[in-house]
């Protein structure tokens, strides 16, 4: 069986407190993106991971496809499978792709062993994986709340824009970008965005890693402001970094022309 892990972006994304644990407390909208990976399983005699693609740090088996099948089969008793992943989605780009790597793999282990888990349950599994995680079990436009677990839906299209991300040839640690966050009190509520058109985003929407993170990675903000120089209606980091997204009306010609060639260009 075959699936394809999609990144999302975060449109606006408000740090509002610091819990207990360590963790904070956050608001954000998330928005599903057709950028995927590539996760295959079969059953096998030994259970494992292959790779292809762009590169995945860390260990196989600390791999979060791994990770989420190895919780299921705590509860389940599943038998062994080898997993393929090609890697498409960049890591360390605030695009969620692990994560997403790991929500795909619990809705595929429901589908293939037939486990009638159900979406509330698949979604506490993910939420003990990553905070991203829970979102991309539903996979749909979501305002999110406490660490990014808890999600409402919103009606949010922009299937009538075009949409371009850039990845800089660097990433951003996401504990380190919650380490150096400054809090704020948002202005505006996130959970309004649907009511808002996209040309007022630049005045109400605001991602609060930019300023600690373009502080360190100028090479960022730089995005940002190509990409209002081409035409954007509305640009932002997503996540803690390092990649940028681009929301436009048309996509400007020429466009890997406009940023240098080690910049991966999706859109
Ligand atoms: C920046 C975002 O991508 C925005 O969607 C997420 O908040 C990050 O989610 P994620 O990568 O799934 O995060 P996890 O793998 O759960 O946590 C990585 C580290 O980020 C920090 N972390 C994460 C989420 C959160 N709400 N508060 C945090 O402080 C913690 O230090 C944690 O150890
Ligand atoms: N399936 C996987 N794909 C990518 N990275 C993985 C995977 N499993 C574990 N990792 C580890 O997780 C780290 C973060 O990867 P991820 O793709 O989630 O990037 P991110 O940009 O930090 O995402 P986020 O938006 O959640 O902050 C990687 O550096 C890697 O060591």
């Amino acid at each position: 069986m075959i699936v394809f892990p999609n990144a999302k972006i975060n449109i606006g994304l408000n740090v509002v407190s610091k819990r207990p644990d360590g963790y904070h407390n956050l608001e954000t909208v998330f928005y599903p993106v057709s950028l995927s990976d590539a996760l295959e399983m079969v059953e096998a005699p030994k259970s494992g991971i292959s790779f292809s693609g762009t590169a995945v740090h860390g260990a196989p088996e600390d791999n979060l496809v791994l990770r989420a099948y190895n919780l299921v089969k705590k509860d389940f008793g599943l038998p062994p499978v080898h997993f393929h992943l090609h890697k498409v989605i960049p890591t360390g780009a605030g695009l969620g792709g692990g994560s997403s790597d790991a929500a795909f793999t619990l809705k595929l282990l429901n589908n293939f062993f037939e486990l009638q888990i159900s979406v509330e349950q698949l979604k506490n599994y993910a939420a003990a994986i990553g905070a991203d995680c829970p979102f991309f079990i539903e996979n749909r436009p979501a305002f999110a709340t406490g660490i990014g677990d808890v999600l409402s839906p919103v009606q949010l299209d922009l299937s009538r824009y075009k949409l371009l991300i850039v990845k800089p040839p660097f990433g951003v640690s996401t504990p380190d970008a919650y380490r150096n966050i400054v809090l704020s009190v948002p202005s505006f509520s996130l959970s309004k965005i649907q009511e808002r058109p996209v040309e007022e985003w630049k005045e109400l929407v605001k991602n609060d890693f930019e300023k600690s993170v373009f502080k360190e990675y100028p090479e960022i903000e730089n995005i940002k402001m190509k990409l209002y120089e081409m035409g954007a209606v509305y640009a932002s980091m997503s996540g803690s970094g390092s990649s940028v997204f681009g929301i436009f009306r048309e996509l400007p010609v020429q466009i890997p022309g406009q940023f240098p060639n080690d910049y991966f260009v999706f859109s």
